[in-house]
């Protein structure tokens, strides 16, 4: 089943989001990207709301490059209103790191999950919009992550603990793990990608509750990307879940300081002010197109 999404700028896009593994791998070059341009128009199928939900899967790859290792999926959860390059560069430093401290795991995928709209953030577009958003950021800048919209259409606000079940239930669940050379399958292990500022939500009284700590930190795992303004190592020491399962805990320096924030980049939409280089431009024709921040 294929998800046909046309663009604003005159051509119509169509995004096979909803294919089994089709063999592609993160290293394979831009042409195999799964998207391919068709005629002109100017309409948008949203998603969410026209198809019936299928897990994405179409940019799993098929074969690890070292079965020794375990097979890693990142997934970020957040607002993503609107997703912007530092989002998507999140996967990339991650990359980087595990690449430099590959002994244990192999990076074979990364998702973006956009939040419910029950989440009722300031600044939240409509959910719809921030899946199509994400999904236009991917298909055009990445071969390995995908953009998952199930916790987007669920009736209700999920939390992070039981959006990561999800994750699992779908990906060692049902797919039943990575395949390998000998037939077998092995279990993906599945963590959160966060940035430092959402790390540090976790020590503030009420927004966490302690079992999805454990559960997210002990049970899953947690790629943290350091973010200016937060001290993620003093916070590490300081946060008692986070101590515990420190080893499960991977923080990833920035070497390049990035602080664009999708708050920074609505202000500056209803600023009438430039954010080309700050997010993919299919984002910012599809912002424009769609009048979305003016207000
Ligand atoms: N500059 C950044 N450095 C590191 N992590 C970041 C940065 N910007 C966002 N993130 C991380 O990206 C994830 C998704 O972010 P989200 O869209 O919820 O927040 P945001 O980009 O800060 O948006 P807003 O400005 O609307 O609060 C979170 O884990 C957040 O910590
Ligand atoms: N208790 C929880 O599971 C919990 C609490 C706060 C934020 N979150 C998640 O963190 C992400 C980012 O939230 P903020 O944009 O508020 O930092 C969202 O996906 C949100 O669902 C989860």
């Amino acid at each position: 089943m294929t998800a046909v999404q046309e663009f604003p700028e005159g051509h119509s896009t169509q995004i096979l989001s909803h294919t089994a593994p089709s063999g592609l791998s993160r290293n394979n070059s831009p042409e195999s990207f799964v998207i391919t341009t068709l005629t002109a128009t100017t309409t948008v199928t949203n998603l969410p709301s026209s198809q019936p939900y299928q897990f994405p899967v179409h940019r799993l790859p098929t074969h690890m490059q070292d079965e020794s290792k375990t097979p890693l999926v990142l997934v970020a959860c957040g607002s993503f209103s609107p997703v912007t390059y530092l989002h998507l560069r999140m996967f990339e430093m991650a990359q980087d790191y595990y690449d430099e401290h590959g002994e244990e795991y192999e990076l074979v995928a990364g998702y973006l999950s956009p939040v419910n709209d029950c989440y009722q953030k300031q600044g939240l577009a409509a959910a719809h919009h921030r899946v199509t958003m994400c999904q236009l950021a991917t298909e055009t800048t990445s071969t390995w992550i995908m953009v998952d919209p199930w916790e987007s259409i669920q009736p209700a606000y999920q939390r992070t603990a039981p959006v990561l079940d999800h994750f699992n239930e779908q990906l060692n669940g049902l797919i039943g793990g990575m395949p390998l050379s000998t037939g077998e399958r092995k279990p993906f292990k599945i963590m959160l990608l966060a940035g430092g500022d959402l790390i540090q939500s976790f020590g503030e009284p009420n927004v966490w509750a302690s079992k999805d700590l454990h559960r997210i930190l002990g049970g899953y795992g947690c790629t943290i990307i350091e973010r200016t303004g937060t001290d993620v190592y003093d916070f590490l020491l300081s946060h008692d879940i986070l101590f515990e399962h420190r080893r499960n805990v991977h923080v990833v320096k920035q070497l390049i300081y990035n602080d664009i924030s999708s708050t920074k980049v609505r202000l500056f939409i209803r600023r009438k002010m430039s954010i080309k280089y700050l997010l993919p431009d299919p984002v910012i024709r599809y912002i424009t197109d769609q009048n979305l921040y003016l207000s």
